[in-house]
C-alpha cells in the first residue's frame, strides 16, 4: 500500500535547555520506504530532535504529524504505540539476560509468552526483517554489532513503522556497517521509514534517499536528495566552511644513536577479562616521531593491547617499555610520558556531576596546588590555553560533561590528553563520534604530536583513516600481529585480508 502522505512530518520543532538553543524551528518529512539521513556537526541538535520525535524531550514549540494525523508524543511509550521506534547510541539491553528475555521485556504481553512461542516469534521476525539473531545467546556475550541487531529487532517487534537509528555506525567495524545497511535496505523495501544519524558522507551517499543537515540547532538543508549535492556543499552546510584534505608529510624518525623507542612491547601474552588468551607473542615498537596504526576487526585484541601498553593490564608474559623504562603500572606509564584516549570515553572517562574544567585535571598528572587545595584559576587558564591551541572547541568550562553529546565528550578527552607534553600517545578510535571538521582537526593534532617527536599509536577500524595517517600499519588478527603494511603497499584489500587471517 502506498501512502499519499509522509509517514512522519516534523513541523517547526524547537527546544532549549536553559540558554542553549538545541533545536530551533526544525522541519522535515520522512516517507514510507525512505531512508532519511540526519547530519550535522557535534552539538548541532540531532539527538535532541530525535528525542523529541521519540517523546523523551517535550518540544517548546512545533508539532509532529504521524501517518497523516497530528500526534501528541508525551513519552516513549506514546511513540511506540504510534509506531515510532528508536535505537539509541548506548544500546538499552540487559547484558545478564538472553536475547529472548530482552525481547520478552519489550514487546506487549511478552513476559507471559511461553519460551517456545516467544522463540518462534523471534525466529519469524528475524527471518522477515533479515536480522539474524540467536535468541538463546546471552546479550553480554554478543558483539556490539550483534547487540545492535537485537535492539533493531526488538524495536520492529514492538510494531515500529518508523525506525530511528542514532549514530548506529560509529561503534561498528566496516563489515558490520555493511551488514547493518543490508538490514536498512530490507526495511526500505518493506516500506518502513528510517531516520539515521551519521557523520560520514559516504554512508549518506550509500544508504540515504534524502537528508536533512542541521547546524546550530537549525535545519540548513531540509529533505534534500544527497546525489544532487557535492561533498563540498554538504560539508559547508554542516560546518559553515570548507574542510581541507589531510596533509601527511613523511615521518622524521631519525632517533639519536641508541635512543629507546617511545613504546616497545616484547613477548607479550595476556588474558582477556573472560580468561582466554587475548594477546599472543606481541612484539612491536613505536619510534619517537612515528605514527603507527593498528588495524583489525573489533575484538582482535586491540583493547588489551592498549591497556597493556598503558600499564592498565598486567601481561602474563613479556615486557612493556616506554622510552626505555620498563612499565608495570598505569602510574609508571604516565610517569614515563604516556597519554591516552580511551576506547569508550563515555564509559571510561566521564565522571557524573563534574564539569569540563573538573575533567581537565583527571589526566593523572600532579595538580596545580594553591595552599592546601587545587589552584582552580591555574586549571582554568591551562584549560583555555589547551582549548585554543588544539582548536577542538570544547563545550563551555562550566558544562557538566555527562550532559554533553558523545562527540563533545570525545573532544574534552582529546583536548585533555593531546594537549599534554606526552612522549607516547595511545589513541583508541580517536575520531569516534566526531563530525567531519573535528575528525580532520584531531588527525592534524595526532600528526602534530608525531612531528613534535612523540611516538603515536592509533587504533582504528576505519582503514581510510589509518591509510591517511599512519607511517606504518600493523594488522591484528585473533590476538596476534598478522602483518605489517608500509605506505607504498597501503590498500584496503591487502589490509582487509590480513584482518581476517589471510595473507596480504
Ligand atoms: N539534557 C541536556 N541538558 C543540557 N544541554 C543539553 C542536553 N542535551 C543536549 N544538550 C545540548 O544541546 C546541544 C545539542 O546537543 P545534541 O546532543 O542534540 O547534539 P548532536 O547533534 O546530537 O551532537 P553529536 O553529534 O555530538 O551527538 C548541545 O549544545 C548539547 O550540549
Amino acid at each position: 500500500m502506498t501512502l499519499c502522505h509522509p509517514l512522519l512530518e516534523v513541523l517547526g520543532l524547537t527546544k532549549s535547555f536553559g540558554e542553549i538553543k538545541a533545536a530551533t524551528d526544525v522541519s522535515l518529512e520522512v516517507w514510507p520506504g525512505e531512508v532519511h539521513a540526519l547530519v550535522g556537526e557535534n552539538g548541532a541538535g540531532k539527538s535532541t530532535l530525535l528525542k523529541m520525535i521519540y517523546g523523551v524531550y517535550h518540544p517548546d514549540a512545533g508539532q509532529l504529524v504521524f501517518d497523516g494525523h497530528e500526534a501528541v508524543v508525551a513519552s516513549p511509550s506514546d511513540a511506540r504505540r504510534l509506531g515510532i521506534g528508536m535505537v539509541f547510541q548506548d544500546l538499552r539491553l540487559v547484558p545478564a539476560l538472553t536475547v529472548a528475555e530482552n525481547i520478552a521485556l519489550a514487546i506487549p504481553g511478552g513476559v507471559r509468552l511461553r519460551l517456545g512461542a516467544l522463540r518462534a516469534r523471534i525466529d519469524e521476525a528475524s527471518e522477515r526483517f533479515g536480522l539474524a539473531v540467536d535468541s538463546r545467546a546471552w546479550v553480554g556475550h554478543l558483539s556490539i554489532g550483534e547487540r545492535q541487531r537485537v535492539e533493531i529487532l526488538k524495536v520492529l517487534m514492538t510494531g515500529a513503522r518508523l525506525v530511528i537509528l542514532d549514530e548506529p555506525t560509529s561503534v561498528l567495524a566496516p563489515q558490520e556497517v555493511e551488514a547493518l545497511f543490508r538490514v536498512v535496505e530490507h526495511l526500505r523495501s518493506q516500506d518502513f521509514g528510517v531516520v539515521i544519524v551519521t557523520h560520514k558522507l559516504d554512508e549518506v551517499r550509500t544508504i540515504a534517499d534524502r537528508a536533512t543537515v542541521l547546524r546550530g540547532g537549525r535545519a540548513v538543508l531540509s529533505n534534500i536528495v544527497p546525489s544532487q549535492h557535492s561533498d563540498a556543499e554538504l560539508v559547508e552546510a554542516m560546518v559553515g566552511r570548507s574542510v581541507a584534505d589531510l596533509q601527511r608529510p613523511p615521518a622524521r624518525t631519525s632517533e639519536p644513536n641508541g635512543a629507546a623507542p617511545a613504546l616497545e612491547l616484547a613477548g607479550i601474552e595476556c588474558a582477556s577479562d573472560g580468561g582466554h588468551l587475548a594477546l599472543k607473542a606481541i612484539k612491536l615498537a613505536v619510534r619517537s616521531g612515528e605514527l603507527v596504526g593498528i588495524a583489525g576487526v573489533a575484538g582482535s585484541g586491540q583493547r588489551e593491547l592498549c591497556e597493556v601498553a598503558l600499564g592498565l593490564r598486567r601481561p602474563r608474559a613479556g615486557t612493556v617499555r616506554i622510552n626505555g623504562t620498563q612499565v608495570r603500572s598505569a602510574a609508571a606509564a604516565l610517569a614515563a610520558g604516556a597519554a591516552s584516549v580511551p576506547e569508550d570515553p563515555v564509559a571510561d572517562a566521564v565522571v557524573s556531576r563534574l564539569d569540563v574544567t573538573g575533567h581537565m585535571i583527571l589526566n593523572g598528572r600532579p595538580l596545580p596546588a594553591r595552599r592546601l587545595g587545587i589552584d582552580w584559576r591555574k586549571v582554568r587558564e591551562t584549560t583555555a590555553d589547551a582549548d585554543q591551541r588544539l582548536g577542538l572547541r570544547m563545550a563551555a568550562p562550566h558544562r557538566r560533561v555527562s550532559e554533553l553529546s558523545g562527540g563533545n565528550i570525545q573532544r574534552v578527552v582529546l583536548t585533555r590528553e593531546l594537549s599534554l607534553d606526552a612522549t607516547l600517545v595511545v589513541a583508541a578510535y580517536p575520531s569516534r563520534g566526531l563530525d567531519i571538521a573535528n575528525v580532520r582537526r584531531t588527525q592534524e593534532i595526532l600528526l602534530e604530536r608525531r612531528d613534535a617527536g612523540a611516538g603515536v599509536l592509533v587504533v582504528s577500524e576505519d582503514l581510510d583513516e589509518l591509510m591517511g595517517l599512519a607511517d606504518r600499519i600493523l594488522v591484528m588478527h585473533d590476538g596476534a600481529i598478522s602483518g605489517e603494511v608500509l605506505p607504498a603497499a597501503f590498500d584496503r584489500q591487502s589490509i582487509g585480508s590480513l584482518m581476517t587471517g589471510g595473507a596480504a
